[in-house]
């Protein structure tokens, strides 16, 4: 069987002379955590209202599961999340999760399992109106999961939420992904697209700059985050180091860009020789934030 689970191509949507989304393609395989990235405005909300059906297209294909768009069984694979649904204040979680489970022909089994993952087993019985904002996220998230879906879909999912909420459905979206689940997600966040996904594509103004893993986007650079007693000394050594291809000073360290990841070693033993004593040295990959601003800077 094909482990190709979306496959999109040539999408474009107009809204009367502006051109929200420009020649969209896709391919989303099996357990991959696809994000779709991108600034307010980008096209991310209708790239993926298309590809649920809710929205038409100008142009453009797509198919779930190798069927044809729309086909109500594929449907059925996919649970979404794309804006908050109104739940009612004053019903408990399990009885507002309930009413979907009847909408959608569910046991009510599926509530309490729902609940379970999403980490709301003990808020089950308590109102809705209750819930801290990350709560009702959470739950929102447990409404896509309810029905064990092939596929989740979520539009922002850690939208408005303080570090804790973000941290806690980042997990659970972690955890879903560790089950098998296939995720295609919109985020502006960078930082939630590096730490959650695996793959990426990157839109602006309708356009997709990339699409691939988050690793090739990250690419070979890499960054040694440093401290020690005299910076302006090792400044001034780590710039005449030839693999060393930029030094600046970022957030109380000196971030040294080298090459390749074969010459840190090298680099340090260099370092050493010239007496340099580092309180403080981490090899890191690139960000995501610096090559999404040189996409979009190449543009
Ligand atoms: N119904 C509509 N009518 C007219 N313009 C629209 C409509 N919906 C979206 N747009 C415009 O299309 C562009 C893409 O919007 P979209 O909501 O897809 O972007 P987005 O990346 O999801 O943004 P956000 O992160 O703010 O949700 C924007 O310029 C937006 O103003």
């Amino acid at each position: 069987m094909s482990d190709i689970i979306l496959s999109a191509k040539g999408l474009s949507k107009r809204y009367g002379s502006l051109l929200a989304l420009t020649d969209f393609g896709l391919e989303l395989k099996s357990g991959q955590v696809y994000g779709v990235l991108g600034p307010n405005g980008s096209g991310k909300t209708t790239a993926l209202g298309i590809l649920l059906g809710t929205l038409s297209k100008n142009s453009g294909e797509y198919s779930w599961f190798g069927q044809a768009e729309n086909d109500p069984k594929q449907r059925r694979k996919i649970g979404a999340m794309l804006e908050a649904p109104s739940f009612n204040p004053n019903l408990s979680g399990v009885n507002n999760l309930k009413i979907v489970a009847d909408i959608k022909s569910l046991p009510y089994s599926e509530v309490l399992r729902v609940l379970g993952i999403v980490g709301l087993g003990d808020w089950g019985d308590k109102a809705f109106g209750l819930y801290s904002l990350g709560m009702k996220q959470r739950l929102a998230l447990a409404v896509a999961l309810l029905g064990s879906p092939e596929v989740l879909i979520l539009d922002e999912p850690t939208n408005g939420l303080d570090p804790t909420g973000i941290a806690e459905v980042r997990d659970i979206i972690k955890s879903v992904s560790e089950t098998g689940v296939t995720i295609l997600l919109a985020s502006h966040l960078l930082d939630e697209v590096q730490k959650v996904c695996t793959h990426t594509l990157v839109l602006s103004k309708g356009q997709t700059l990339y699409s691939g893993t988050v690793e090739g986007m990250l690419g070979d650079e890499i960054w040694i985050e440093t401290k020690t007693s005299d910076e302006a000394e090792l400044i001034n050594l780590a710039k005449k180091f030839p693999a060393v291809n930029k030094v600046k000073r970022e957030g109380g360290f000196v971030m040294i860009s080298i090459s390749d990841e074969t010459y840190v070693k090298d680099f340090s033993v260099e370092m050493a020789k010239q007496g340099v004593v580092f309180t403080h040295f981490n090899v890191k990959k690139g960000s995501l934030e610096e090559q999404f601003l040189k996409l979009l800077k190449n543009k």
